[in-house]
């Protein structure tokens, strides 16, 4: 028989900037826009941006994902000590952003603080930038499977540290609300 494990539910709380703030950029068109293109179009300025050390380069590409199961069972953090990394959905797809905050950031030793776990609900319209260095779970695409535009730093050297999640305990995300 299957041991049982202790469930940790995460609660799911909406996406916004404010909340956000620790972790990175929130992607949406926001603030005043400028008229561009002969009136034909709204320019919502850098509302973000792309960091790499300076070994790297910003780098494009497009994520074909499929969705995830609900209650949605965690399987590690990461993060990239390099550069950011940037997911824009191009289909209008919801997703989970799973973030936790560093125990000992820069530091070769860090990893995440599962205390200061934050699950978040984008709206279908957000994007997010992890900062470098940020404690994330991968892509957790909601509903069907999806495309996304991800921005991050390419190049030469080790740049996805990995620590799976803690044995003992299944931490998932309800489909409260989703
Ligand atoms: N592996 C990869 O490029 N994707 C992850 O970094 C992720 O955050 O989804
Ligand atoms: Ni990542």
């Amino acid at each position: 028989m299957d041991t049982v494990l202790p469930v940790e539910v995460l609660t799911v709380e909406p996406l916004t900037q404010a909340a956000f703030e620790p972790f990175g950029d929130v992607v949406e068109a926001r603030g005043i826009p400028l008229v561009i293109n002969q009136g034909r179009c709204y320019k919502y300025c850098d509302l973000t941006s792309v960091s790499t050390d300076r070994d790297g380069h910003s780098s494009v590409h497009i994520f074909k994902t499929s969705a995830i199961r609900q209650p949605c069972k965690l399987d590690l953090f990461e993060r990239h000590p390099l550069g950011s990394q940037t997911f824009m959905p191009l289909e209008k797809q919801r997703f989970l952003v799973v973030v936790a905050e560093s125990t000992q950031p820069e530091e070769d030793s860090d990893k995440p603080d599962l205390s200061t776990l934050r699950c978040f609900l984008t709206n279908g319209s957000q994007g997010v930038t992890y900062r470098a260095g940020v404690w994330h779970h991968p892509l957790l695409s909601l509903d069907t499977p999806s495309d996304f535009l991800v921005l991050d730093r390419g190049g030469p050297g080790r740049n996805c540290d990995e620590v799976p999640m803690p044995e003992g305990v299944r931490y998932t995300v309800e489909a409260v609300g989703l």
